[in-house]
């Protein structure tokens, strides 16, 4: 049975404040940075606060924070059960503009002085021409996705094969997937999605991944953890002061150059169909490109992969097989090919796909501004009140945990979304800034491509038992690749 959260009849009748406090001034946020980022990581940073104050609504202060963050407010309403977060979905509660990743902004450089519309708030009338102008290049690209996804899959696998087979004692062998599926990715999006083939400029297909990769990192680090270099260096050198975009504006204009000859349609698309500047179409062609899709999946279709390929779950991938090849084998839809409506016939395929997503949100953090004072509602009854300006921080792989909603909440259940019941359960699957049930619009903030996203992941897990009989992973390595054996007809 699916829970319903119970509302108090009067609002004012149960409000309580907010516990929490966010310490003297500079003291508190810099413990608060200390302790997300060192001393307990994100998820113990929110579990100990949420068990201390007995609340999933609670202060704390979220980094980046002192000395050089001028301006930046870590101060902020923290969320972490399924009911008071879907607050931070409503347009009418929440102001949306300039809370991507948090209080922090990254310098408006990184896209040539545009803001996108990422950073804009459902209020703002660019921000429905931008998601419009999103949700149309989806709709156009679905024609050529899979194939476009299949075929650089097909890369993929065939250098992380050899790259097995080359290991000299094979009981021993790996390989890694990392590189090789972040090149997949950027050359199925550019095609797919800008329609303009990494291939045709000799310096995007060799370095355009690179490029991408630093640009999000110069943009993202102030506010995540690394663990590449001792903490007190990380803390000195890379969560005390907002990174240049100087570095890696060279790379940037070779994209924007790309983007602009070889996706000339596309922005012409933005041009006359969305009244959006040419400059503007290609800044946030890049960044949907680059932020929200090429981040996105490099984020998630590794936790996937690592999670369907862990040592053990041998039953899991049995089923997954069989389940591929049931559907593919029966024609359905995509002539035997792993399409959008071939995957919408794998049941355990998407139940699975959800799960992951359930338990490693790759987008873990959700941030919306009070427009208002308003009463935040909770489980049983709590009901909070938020000032007009306070900073709701939403951290999903808590909510997603809540078991108010979900059995096991910490454990991974890859049929758990399977049958009407496990259906039911989908409005509480926030992993694209929205409930798995509700739909991107120009009107909301819902990722655009909440659809695409999970049928992607399907298809690269339906691929993977097309090909292989079975797999399995060490972390973001391949250490068995068990190529299917062909029954003669
Ligand atoms: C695994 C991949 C992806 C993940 C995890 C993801 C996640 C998200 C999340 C969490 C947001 C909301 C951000 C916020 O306002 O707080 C978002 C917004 C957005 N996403 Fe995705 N996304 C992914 C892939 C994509 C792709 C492939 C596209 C391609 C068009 C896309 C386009 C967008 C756009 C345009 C928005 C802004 C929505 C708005 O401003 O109203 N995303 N995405």
């Amino acid at each position: 049975m699916v829970p319903s959260f119970p509302q108090p009849a009067s609002a004012a009748a149960a409000t309580r404040p907010i516990p929490g406090s966010y310490g003297p001034p500079l003291l508190g946020p810099l413990r608060d940075r200390l302790d997300y980022f060192w001393f307990q990581g994100p998820d113990d940073f929110f579990r100990r606060r949420a068990a201390d104050h007995k609340s999933t609504v609670f202060r704390a202060n979220i980094p980046p924070t002192f000395p050089f963050f001028l301006g930046v407010d870590p101060r902020v309403v923290a969320v972490v059960d399924a009911a008071a977060f879907t607050a931070l979905f409503d347009p009418a509660l929440v102001d949306k503009r300039d809370v991507l990743i948090g209080p922090y902004v990254p310098s408006l450089a990184f896209t040539r002085g545009t803001r996108v519309g990422v950073y804009l708030d459902t209020q703002d009338p660019d921000h429905a021409r931008t998601k419009a102008f999103s949700i149309d290049l989806l709709r156009r690209a679905a024609r050529n996705w899979a194939a476009e996804l299949r075929a650089a899959v097909d890369d993929m696998l065939a250098a992380v094969d050899e790259d097995l087979n080359r290991a000299p004692d094979p009981a021993a062998a790996s390989a890694s997937y990392l590189i090789p599926l972040q090149k997949c990715i950027f050359r199925f999006l550019c095609k797919a999605l800008v329609g303009a083939d990494p291939a045709a400029d000799g310096l995007v297909d060799r370095f355009g991944v690179y490029i991408l990769d630093v640009w999000l990192a110069l943009q993202l680090v102030p506010t995540q953890k690394v663990g590449v270099i001792p903490q007190p260096l990380e803390e000195l050198l890379l969560h005390s002061f907002p990174l240049p975009s100087f570095v890696v504006k060279p790379g940037y204009d070779l994209l924007y150059r790309f983007v602009e000859k070889h996706g000339a349609a596309a922005v012409s698309i933005a041009e006359k169909e969305h009244g959006i500047s040419k400059e503007e179409a290609i800044n946030n062609i890049l960044f949907v490109l680059g932020f929200n899709a090429f981040g996105g999946f490099s984020v998630f279709l590794p936790f996937l992969v690592m999670e369907v390929g862990k040592p053990g779950r041998d039953d899991l991938r049995r089923r997954l097989r069989e389940e591929v090849r049931r559907v593919l084998g029966g024609g359905d839809g995509d002539g035997g090919e792993a399409g959008f409506a071939a995957v919408r016939e794998m049941a355990l395929v998407r139940s699975t796909v959800y799960e992951v997503l359930r338990m490693q949100p790759p987008v873990p953090l959700q941030f919306g501004r009070a427009r208002r004072d308003f009463v935040l509602r909770s489980h049983g009854g709590a009901a909070y009140e938020v000032g007009k300006g306070e900073l709701l921080c939403g951290y999903q792989p808590l909510a997603m945990r809540d078991p108010a909603v979900f059995d096991r909440p910490e454990e991974f259940v890859p049929e758990r979304f399977l049958g009407d019941d496990g259906e039911a359960l989908l409005q509480y699957v926030y992993w694209s800034n929205g409930p798995e049930t509700g739909e991107p619009s120009p009107g909301n903030k819902q990722c655009a491509a909440k659809e695409v996203v999970v049928a992607t992941a399907c298809m690269l897990v339906a691929e993977l038992f097309r090909r292989y009989d079975d797999f399995e992973c060490d972390g973001t390595s391949f250490t068995k690749l068990d190529k299917r054996e062909l029954t003669p007809s």
